[in-house]
């Protein structure tokens, strides 16, 4: 038996940070959106009890440190299955680009275990096991847009942002965000307003959504990458109505809403970078069907 699930990559329109917490995790407050940037998630079914990853991209690791192998490894444990899983992962989403590419892949096979191994589980208890295996993961498991609180993990639904394009620009570079968290300078920052995000979403004010992005993170990857902010002065020039770096980076995204400013833009990028996609937001949450 075999089963192919979608594993969509986020953006963070806004991204703030409170506070460290005595837990070493910082509190955050994100408005995320999932993206029409997917990985391919194959899941066959194994009698053997056994969890094998295979993945053409030399950046994904096969073994017990690919978060799909955690999520499966987590309900095999949890739920005393005696099946096995072979997990196919056709990469799409760049990996280490702020765009929860490992975190979508946990959470499809959460998704799609649940199924597979015949679990019964809700779309509330996926999300609990995917905050055990990293902060994005929760968000991850629904999908659609959210507002996350805490470490990432406490998830409120929102409604569909306004349409639009979405431009990512991503640099060769891979970002650690352990190590832009633990560089942030958690005095003087300018918070972004993650309320007047909330609203403008609510209201499906396009404007009001461009006018309110931020990411508190951004100066730090900006100062450890200049290239960076090139790609956002890149975008500017182009013509994107905004312009922000995606979670810890480096994945810079633009926002349009007329197509030709965003061939204009995909284009103009395309010799500067060296991934580029225009993409939709995606409205839907996952269901489980
Ligand atoms: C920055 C964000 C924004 O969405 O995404 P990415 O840029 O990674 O996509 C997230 O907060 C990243 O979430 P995720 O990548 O799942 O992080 P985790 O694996 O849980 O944690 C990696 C490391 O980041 C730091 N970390 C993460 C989340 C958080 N709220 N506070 C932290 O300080 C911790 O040092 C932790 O060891
Ligand atoms: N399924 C996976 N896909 C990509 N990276 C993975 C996966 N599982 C574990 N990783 C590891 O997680 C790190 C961060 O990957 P990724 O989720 O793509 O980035 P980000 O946290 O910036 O959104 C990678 O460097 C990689 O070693």
């Amino acid at each position: 038996m075999k089963l192919l699930v979608k594993a969509p990559a986020k953006i963070n329109l806004s991204l703030d940070v409170l506070y460290k917490r005595p837990d070493g995790f910082h509190e955050v407050e994100m408005i995320m959106t999932t993206i029409d940037l997917a990985d391919r998630v194959e899941l066959t079914l194994l009698e053997r009890d056994k969890i094998h990853i295979l993945s053409h991209n030399r950046y994904v690791p096969d073994d017990q440190r690919n978060l799909a192998f955690q999520a499966a490894q987590l309900l095999k444990d949890r739920y005393q299955v005696k099946k096995g899983v072979q997990i196919t992962i056709e990469k799409t989403i760049p990996v280490a680009a702020g765009l929860a590419g490992g975190s979508s892949d946990a959470a499809a096979t959460l998704r799609g275990l649940n199924k597979l191994w015949d679990l019964g589980l809700t779309l509330d208890e996926l999300a609990r096991l995917g905050s055990e295996i990293g902060s994005d993961v929760s968000f991850c498991v629904y999908g659609g847009t959210a507002l996350a609180k805490g470490r990432g993990e406490m998830i409120t639904d929102l409604p569909a942002p306004p349409t639009c394009w979405v431009i990512l620009a991503k640099p060769f570079i891979g970002v650690s965000t352990a190590e832009v968290y633990r560089r942030l300078d958690l005095n003087g920052m300018k918070h972004p307003s993650i309320n007047e995000m909330v609203k403008a979403i609510q209201n499906t004010d396009y404007q009001s959504v461009c006018e309110n992005v931020g990411n508190v993170l951004e100066d730090v990857t900006l100062m450890l990458h200049p290239e960076v902010a090139q790609i956002k002065e890149q975008m500017k020039r182009f013509g994107a109505d905004a312009v922000l770096m995606s979670g810890s980076g480096p994945t810079v995204f633009g926002i349009v809403q007329h197509d030709s400013r965003m061939h204009r833009i995909y284009n103009g990028l395309r010799g500067f970078c060296d991934q580029v996609f225009a993409v939709r937001m995606l409205g839907e949450r996952h269901t489980l069907d």
